[in-house]
């Protein structure tokens, strides 16, 4: 798959910044440009938000951080990016003059996408040279967590522009939809504005507030449309009979006034004030920034919980994100780890994410687990059972823990775990890993395991290779000159 290089952003706003941090996430020098005087702070700001949320989002090894540079021109910017991305505003001519200047000076085979909500690509391209490059690559809101881009062509757009455009996407976590035909809005915004030419005659007619409005939107259908969308969700809503059943029910209510759809709602300055208004009562003292940090560890709960959809192969943008996750494991999972074999390792460093937070406003139990468990996963993968080797039919399996609660790790915070092998021999592997909290480096949890090398093909213990063998042995020899760590041993119960 071909990833993209060095990426140049013009227009460093909202979505250029959602865009930058996407990018640089993923381990790509960006080059920006944006006149705004105060560019470097709102990117700042942006990225700021990303690290955080792909803290709690993942743990698997994210690449190196790409470069970020401002860049005085535009020419500067993208004279040798192989992925420029517009994000300018919604004008079309402000839009045309920025795209044939970036035409003029960017590399003859770069691709050109636009963030545009709603333009068409064929009026976009009308003044380019090389209109065969530009394509639309509409994102969503935070980009650096949403990884939805509609892509689509012009009518100078070559196929071969739209094929590289799709594939770019997946390495930096992203899903391109393909649409067929060009249409203002495309497909997304269509559905949206639908949405939000309603909502604002619900409201102009006074009959719910914007709190209530979306109310009914979260507790309900917004809930349902994060995992399944329209269509699923309606065969489903069939009964047995499914969508045919479906639309011989509900299919006559279209006729009915159901909606003021095709009206176009007066925005005018009493409007304004009133949504303005009850969108300030809704928001209730909370800014925007802060806004922006609970929307973001929603949306992590929600993609962690759709990896663990379909009996935990992932559905929807789960999916996505465990398939993005295997990606990382396997370009990066060795070399990022430190492996000083005179201490204990240091294997995984990861944030407590929403999701993870039980009602006592702290991590949960099995999250203990999960993260002992990956650290035992680090620590395989360091001594070559990687999913290769596990493919090939052999791993280590647990039998055994005991995890014991020493602290309390709240929301967003930084964690660590380390791992020293107690022992080892042919099939067995002991391991004590201890959990800290990475700011003042106190033991929040240990856990003690006991793996078994297994044929898993057949489901018995067999020796493990000289190869895995040798290498666990080599940390163990190490480990073996360190203290007993203090709860090596400890049983359930026990008297200190
Ligand atoms: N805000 C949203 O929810 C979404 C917006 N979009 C699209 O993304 C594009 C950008 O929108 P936002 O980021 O929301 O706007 P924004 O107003 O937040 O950012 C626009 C940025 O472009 C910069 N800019 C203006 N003229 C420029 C030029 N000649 N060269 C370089 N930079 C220039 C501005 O200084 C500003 O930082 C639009 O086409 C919009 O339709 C797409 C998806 C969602
Ligand atoms: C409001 N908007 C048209 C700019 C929205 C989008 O384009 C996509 C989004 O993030 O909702």
């Amino acid at each position: 798959m071909t990833k993209i290089s060095k990426a140049a952003c013009i227009g460093g706003g909202v979505i250029g910044g959602g865009w930058i941090a996407r990018f640089l996430l993923a381990g790509i020098d960006v080059d920006v440009f944006d006149p705004h005087p105060e560019a470097g702070r709102i990117v700042g700001e942006v990225i700021a938000n990303a690290e955080k949320a792909y803290a709690m989002l993942t743990g698997a090894p994210l690449p190196p951080r790409g470069r970020l540079r401002f860049c005085p021109t535009l020419a500067e910017a993208v004279t040798d990016a192989d992925w420029i991305q517009e994000s300018v505003p919604e004008r079309l001519d402000l839009k045309r003059r920025v795209l044939t200047e970036i035409d003029a000076t960017a590399c003859p085979d770069a691709l050109i996408g636009s963030s545009t909500s709603g333009l068409l690509p064929t009026d976009l391209q009308r003044d380019m040279t090389h209109p065969e490059r530009l394509f639309v690559a509409h994102p969503y809101n935070p980009v650096y967590l949403l990884p939805l881009v509609e892509i689509v062509g012009g009518a100078k757009t070559s196929p071969a522009t739209i094929r590289a455009a799709m594939e770019r996407l997946p390495p930096i976590g992203m899903k391109g939809v393909h649409i067929a035909k060009e249409i203002e809005a495309f497909v997304g915004d269509r559905l949206l504005e639908a949405l939000w030419r309603e909502a604002l005659w619900l409201i102009h007619d006074d009959i719910c507030t914007v709190e209530t409005l979306d109310d009914v939107i979260r507790y309900s259908f917004g809930l349902r449309w994060a995992q399944m969308g329209l269509f699923q969700t309606y065969r489903i809503a069939g009964g047995e009979a499914g969508m045919r059943h479906f639309l011989a029910q509900f299919g006559p209510c279209l006729a009915w006034p159901w909606t003021k759809l095709t009206d176009v709602v007066d925005l005018d300055d009493a409007l304004i004030e009133k949504i303005g208004r009850q969108s300030d009562e809704q928001a209730d003292g909370l800014s925007i920034r802060a806004l922006e940090r609970i929307r973001d560890e929603n949306l992590v709960g929600i993609l962690q919980a759709l990896k663990g959809g379909d009996g935990g192969k992932g559905w929807g943008a789960g999916k996505l994100l465990k398939d993005f996750e295997q990606s990382l494991w396997a370009n990066g999972g060795g070399e990022t780890m430190p492996v000083d074999p005179s201490k204990p390792l240091r294997l995984v460093e990861t944030k407590v994410s929403p999701a993870w937070v039980d009602y006592n406003g702290h991590m949960t139990e099995h999250r203990y687990l999960q993260v002992f468990g990956d650290t035992s996963d680090a620590l395989l993968r360091l001594v070559g059972v990687d999913l290769a080797y596990v493919e090939a039919g052999h791993s280590y399996y647990t039998v055994e823990s005991h995890i014991r609660h020493l602290g309390e790790a709240k929301l967003g915070q930084a964690i660590h775990s380390a791992c020293q092998i107690l022992s080892a021999d042919e099939k067995r592997l002991h391991v004590f890993h201890t959990l800290h909290d990475t700011a003042t480096g106190e033991v929040i949890a240990t856990a003690e395991q006991m793996l078994l090398h297994v044929d898993s093909k057949a489901g018995k213990t067999v020796a493990a290779p000289a190869a895995v063998l040798g290498r666990v042995k080599a940390i163990a020899a190490a480990h073996a000159e360190l203290a007993l760590p203090e709860g090596a041993g400890r049983y359930v119960g026990q008297r200190r």
